[in-house]
């Protein structure tokens, strides 16, 4: 692994840092697995989204699969209106980006919820799917549907009846059914996402704010009614929905309702005999295995024109670094190390015995005599017990800039040392454009339906000659989909006549979607050093707290 690698750095870091300090959160609602305060158990609704993007998946001709299409089908026979299937995407919007697809994280969500719900044999992760931007002809599983019309469907998306009868019963661990009665509103026009009517100042945290979007865009007068559970541990990853179907004592509605037609699951896990499901309840273990291997299949099934990557393995030690600039012009360089500590795989034995340190040379190349001491601040979980600690680091660097930097780790007891150079390249580190990441801010104040940001970058004096761009990734609300377009704008930056030391300051005013401002660009400049700053993430300014306002 060589930094910065734009292809991989994004999706490892959603990968890796499920929860925690410094983490990006993707598991947070799921982890844990039971039903939020929403009244909806999103594992299970990640779950059965996954399943029914899958299930377009021709596996002969190589269509269709996991390609997040079924964020284009929620109205279909078979989703039934289900906004439950938004819900999922709203979950993952603050992760869909140029960089990650919404499909990859529709396959990512099934490996999330597996660990959170109690999985415990590893569902390897790969990446690199292409999301379709149109639904896919294809028809759901019913309940009211023969043994041999489920069997068929289920071959031409790849699984054989044993297969099948797996996959139902390792799907069915989680959740139940919503019980009718339960009103799913209709959206508006399709036209989601947005809020073109608000016009108050926005202060909610991020969760409260992703509470906010769903409310948009199911109603407020949505209102989930309690599931009926296919288990009696539906909010664990178990075998519970095999033994209880065997010993008689289901509640499942899909076995025991009182209409045989709709008794899928009984049509189902009867179809051999019982044969697969008296396996799938012998143990543990086995249900785990084989469900891990389903899961494993079905997120990897992909259209045959998608190239997935290898098996997503987390990097042992990875910089996150900003550089910034004062108003005197001074640099302030900062950032943190990831260091991998997952027992029996980390790099750390001794948290309380382990020092990390920068070095860092100048614009010339030359090194610093100077390490910058970096300092424990906390610990981020990833997957199936996968933890890191991180180390924090602030320094000043001197008017000459900085070109690269290092990473040295030791023990002190042992005075054992190692330093990381990133494959002997050192970690490069670009001084002539930089990104004022303050000033770029996302304002939390709307007005007239948008919101505001100034992208604020500083330009090196022998840097100015060749125009500035900005690359930026607008998500645009479409018809049909909660998913917004990625569309890029590129935008010569206008030179201003602020300056900050040897610095002059360019910028670019941008008017945002209320509830489509969590996205990235770029900062190009072409000519004989071109300079590329990649995918920088747009940020909300910070609260202002209520002392600053009374003050
Ligand atoms: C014969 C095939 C299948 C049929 C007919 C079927 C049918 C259903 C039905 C009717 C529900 C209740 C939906 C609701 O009321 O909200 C449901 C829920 C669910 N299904 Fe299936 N299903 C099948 C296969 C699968 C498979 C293969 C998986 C996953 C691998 C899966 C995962 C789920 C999950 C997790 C839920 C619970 C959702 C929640 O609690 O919100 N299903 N299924």
């Amino acid at each position: 692994y060589k930094w910065p690698d734009p292809n991989f750095d994004e999706i490892e870091d959603v990968y890796a840092l499920q929860q925690g300090y410094a983490a990006r959160d993707f598991a947070i609602n799921v982890m844990p697995c039971v039903e939020g305060g929403d009244g909806e158990q999103h594992a299970a609704t990640w779950l059965r989204s996954s399943f029914h993007d899958f299930f377009a998946y021709n596996a002969a001709e190589g269509t269709g699969g996991i390609d997040a299409s079924i964020f284009f089908e929620v109205h279909m026979p078979g989703n039934d209106n289900n906004l439950d299937f938004n819900d999922t995407y709203i979950n993952f919007k603050p992760f869909h980006s140029t960089r990650v697809s919404a499909s990859d994280l529709v396959a990512l969500s099934v490996v999330t919820l597996h660990s959170a719900c109690g999985g415990t044999t590893k569902i390897p992760y790969r990446y690199g799917r292409i999301d379709a931007d149109q639904a896919s002809q294809f028809e759901l599983p019913s309940t009211s549907e023969s043994i041999e019309s489920l069997k068929d469907k289920f071959a031409k998306a790849g699984f054989n009846h044993t297969e099948m009868i797996a996959l139902v019963a390792c799907g069915h661990t989680l959740g139940g059914i919503h019980p009718p009665g339960e009103e799913e509103t209709e959206p508006d026009d399709g036209h989601q996402g947005e809020d073109e009517t608000e016009d108050h100042d926005d202060e909610e945290e991020h969760e409260e704010e992703e509470e906010h979007e769903e409310e948009e865009e199911h109603g407020p007068d949505h209102v989930e009614i309690p599931h009926i559970v296919f288990d009696s541990t539906s909010q664990t990853f178990d075998n519970q929905i095999a033994i209880e179907y065997l010993d008689g004592t289901t509640q499942n509605p899909l076995v025991i309702g009182e209409n045989a037609t709709t008794n899928s699951d009984l049509r189902v896990f009867s179809s051999d005999g019982n044969k697969t499901i008296t396996e799938l309840a012998s143990s543990f273990e086995t249900f785990e295995s084989r469900c891990s291997k389903l899961f494993s299949r079905m997120i990897d099934s992909v259209p045959r024109t998608v190239t997935l990557s290898e098996e997503l393995q987390v990097i042992d030690l990875k910089p996150y670094v900003e550089l910034a600039l004062d108003s005197a012009g001074q640099y302030h360089f900062t950032g943190r190390v990831r260091i991998r500590t997952t027992p029996g795989a980390g790099i750390i034995d001794d948290l309380w015995d382990f020092e990390v340190s920068i070095g860092y040379a100048d614009r010339d190349g030359v090194w610093s005599n100077f390490r910058a001491p970096a300092w424990y601040a906390g610990d981020a979980y990833g997957l199936y017990g996968e933890s890191f600690a991180f180390f924090e680091f602030e320094t000043l660097l001197s008017s000459k800039g900085i070109s690269k930097f290092n990473i040295e780790t030791s023990v002190p007891s042992t005075g054992e040392k190692i330093l990381y150079d990133n494959e002997g390249g050192d970690y490069p580190m670009e001084d002539s454009i930089i990104y004022e990441k303050r000033q770029s801010c996302v304002s939390r104040t709307i007005v007239n339906s948008k919101r505001d940001m100034t992208v604020t970058v500083a330009v090196h004096q022998n840097r100015t000659s060749e125009p500035v761009m900005l690359h930026f990734v607008r998500p645009e609300a479409r018809d049909g989909t909660v998913v917004p377009r990625l569309r890029t704008e590129i935008i010569e930056m206008e030179k201003t006549t602020q300056r900050k030391g040897n610095y002059v300051i360019y910028k670019t005013p941008l008017s945002l979607g209320v509830n489509l401002w969590r996205t990235s660009l770029d900062i190009v400049q072409r000519g004989d050093n071109p300079v590329k700053l990649e995918f920088l993430r747009t940020e909300r300014c910070p609260e202002v707290d209520d002392d600053d306002r009374n003050a």
